[in-house]
């Protein structure tokens, strides 16, 4: 008789891995993979849950410090992640509330594809092409800098722009083309080690856009801790 089959960990997670057709994405210093992680009908379906879980910060919290001064932003933000997590981005302390259904399943999803674990993700909302986020890098000092930052975007495709640190404003050091991807509805982006060191990051404005954008940034965050923490020995 057949032996009867036992279930292991390693053959449940064979079962539910779908490999992705990646896409490499590279230039001096900058290192990304892009693969379309949902379905049209997944993404709409997770798109529309977002729109009813997530709370995103009120009018005092969703400001930047610039330069001592606050401002507003041109989107709305909102941060989840493990119990207790502190996030300062813009000059201002952000705590993570408690993964929501959703927001638990596309990190799962994230993981499955990517072999990586994430403690917190950022939440953008564009409420359509009036809303942006200017240029910028992903490098606070929380940031586990082994860990890629997993960009997941859902609605309104966007143009997504990464400009070389040393090609920007006027007169820059070296000219380097900028590189210009469009995140789809369903992607993933990957922004892998070092891209965030040499690179800005910005998602423009695009006036003809009417309809709204969320957008994830899965990032592991270190407690300042675990960082000083030396080996045992
Ligand atoms: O909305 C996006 O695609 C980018 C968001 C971003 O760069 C960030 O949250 O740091
Ligand atoms: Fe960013």
């Amino acid at each position: 008789m057949r032996e009867k089959r036992r279930w292991r960990k390693t053959d449940i997670a064979a079962e539910f891995s779908h490999p992705l057709p990646w896409r490499k994405i590279e230039a001096e210093g900058l290192d990304c993979d892009y693969a379309l992680l949902f379905s049209k009908d997944e993404a709409d379906r997770l798109f529309k849950q977002l729109e009813e879980e997530v709370e995103y910060f009120t009018e005092e919290k969703a400001q930047v410090r610039v330069f001592g001064k606050l401002h507003s932003i041109p989107r709305k933000q909102a941060t989840y992640g493990e119990p207790g997590l502190m996030y300062s981005f813009s000059g201002v302390q952000h705590l993570a509330r408690p993964w929501t259904p959703t927001l638990d399943y596309i990190r799962d999803a994230v993981t499955e594809a990517t072999g990586r674990t994430f403690n917190f993700v950022l939440v953008n909302r564009y409420k359509d092409g009036h809303d942006h986020i200017g240029e910028h890098r992903d490098d606070e000092k929380e940031l586990d800098p082994g860990c890629p930052i997993a960009s997941v975007s859902l609605g309104a495709a966007r143009d997504f722009v990464f400009r070389h640190r040393e090609a920007r404003g006027p007169g820059p050091r070296r000219h380097i083309d900028p590189v210009k991807l469009e995140l789809a509805h369903g992607s993933l982006l990957l922004m892998n080690q070092p891209t965030n060191t040499h690179w800005y990051h910005s998602l423009p404005a695009r006036k003809r856009i009417l309809s709204p954008r969320v957008n994830l940034t899965f990032r592991r965050i270190v407690s300042q801790g675990q960082k000083e923490q030396r080996p045992s020995q």
